[in-house]
């Protein structure tokens, strides 16, 4: 096995946003191989008839509580699981269980007008659509030319009818569609450090503090294009597989003190075990306290670690 270590850098802050009881297991889940997590796609079965072929075939399925839709079966399944006719034809999707969270937080409904603003490769926008039940409108946005041919692709797959796909820059969207979305979701582009794996050095090999500070101005850039694209009243979920305050409560901090009293963060409509508060301080700064409402998903044995933050834009 080819045993890498994390990167010093990222080691060395991880105290300071992990409390140390949680830190064992934060450490070890980037060295494992999680259960494989699917979400049944309602837009073309239900998950009865699902797990019935799935349990018929020989795989170990395991439910959520949190989710009638989402479930995991061993890691030693996965290569049969995507031999499965129901992975074909977009009947099952892979899709890791805190991905799974961000759409079910943001909870758009059908007949709703909502925007992904970073949309590539399309788990989120197809959960969008099968909770819209194709009913509405919804809105894909993706600049980068092969992942936005991969998420028309998967959409088509999943029979996520309803959305439409945009090759652009997510950052020009408020400006084009000021007021226009009911429901946003903005799973930022970051510096992906919840997919570090000890095993495999090219999943650490991009990452820097240069790169998280880059992201950063970037996310909070997205976030003001986004926040111009929200209805008064609208709903704008925030989330990263990141760690880094900068790219997590530092983006946010910045679009709240613009955004004054027109915002208000929300408490998440229900937790996990899993779940810290949000940070209110990094770095000898300060972080606005409603922030502690945010989620720090943190990984362990069958999640990824990820960060989610629910925003209303009040007028
Ligand atoms: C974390 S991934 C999104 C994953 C997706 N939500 C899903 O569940 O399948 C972030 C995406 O943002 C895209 N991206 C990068 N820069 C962007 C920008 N300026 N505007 C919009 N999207 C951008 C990346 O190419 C990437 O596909």
């Amino acid at each position: 096995m080819n045993q890498t270590v994390l990167p010093p850098s990222f080691l060395e802050r991880l105290p300071a946003i992990v409390p140390p009881e949680r830190l064992p297991v934060v450490l070890a889940s980037f060295g494992i191989d999680k259960p494989v997590a699917l979400r049944i796609n309602t837009l073309k079965a239900s998950a009865d008839s699902v797990c019935a072929e799935l349990a018929a075939a020989g795989f170990q399925l395991k439910s959520l509580p949190w989710s009638g839709l989402a479930f995991s079966v061993p890691f030693e399944q996965k290569r049969a699981l995507t031999e499965t006719a129901a992975f074909y034809d977009g009947r099952l999707y892979l899709q890791n269980l805190s991905s799974q969270l961000a759409p079910l937080l943001l909870d758009p409904q059908p007949g709703e007008t909502v925007l992904d603003l970073a949309a590539a490769p399309g788990g989120k926008t197809s959960q969008i659509a099968a909770m819209m039940a194709n009913q509405g409108r919804l809105s894909a946005v993706e600049p980068v030319r092969d992942r936005f041919f991969r998420l028309k692709a998967n959409l088509d797959q999943q029979g996520a009818t309803l959305a439409k796909c945009y090759l652009m820059d997510g950052r020009a969207v408020g400006s084009k569609c000021p007021a226009m979305f009911d429901r946003i979701l903005l799973d930022a582009p970051c510096s992906s450090e919840a997919r570090f794996d000890t095993r495999d050095p090219e999943s650490m090999s991009h990452w820097s503090l240069k790169k998280v500070g880059e992201c950063a101005h970037k996310q909070k850039r997205l976030l003001q294009s986004a926040w111009t694209a929200l209805k008064p009243g609208g709903r704008l979920l925030y989330s990263t597989c990141s760690f880094a305050p900068e790219e997590n409560e530092g983006a946010l901090a910045t679009l709240l003190k613009h955004a004054g009293d027109e915002v208000e963060v929300l408490d998440l409509p229900w937790r996990l075990d899993n779940f810290l508060p949000g940070l209110t301080a990094w770095d000898g700064k300060l972080f606005p306290a409603s922030l502690s409402r945010a989620a720090r998903v943190l990984p362990d044995e069958s999640m990824d670690g990820f960060f989610l933050c629910l925003l209303k834009k009040k007028r």
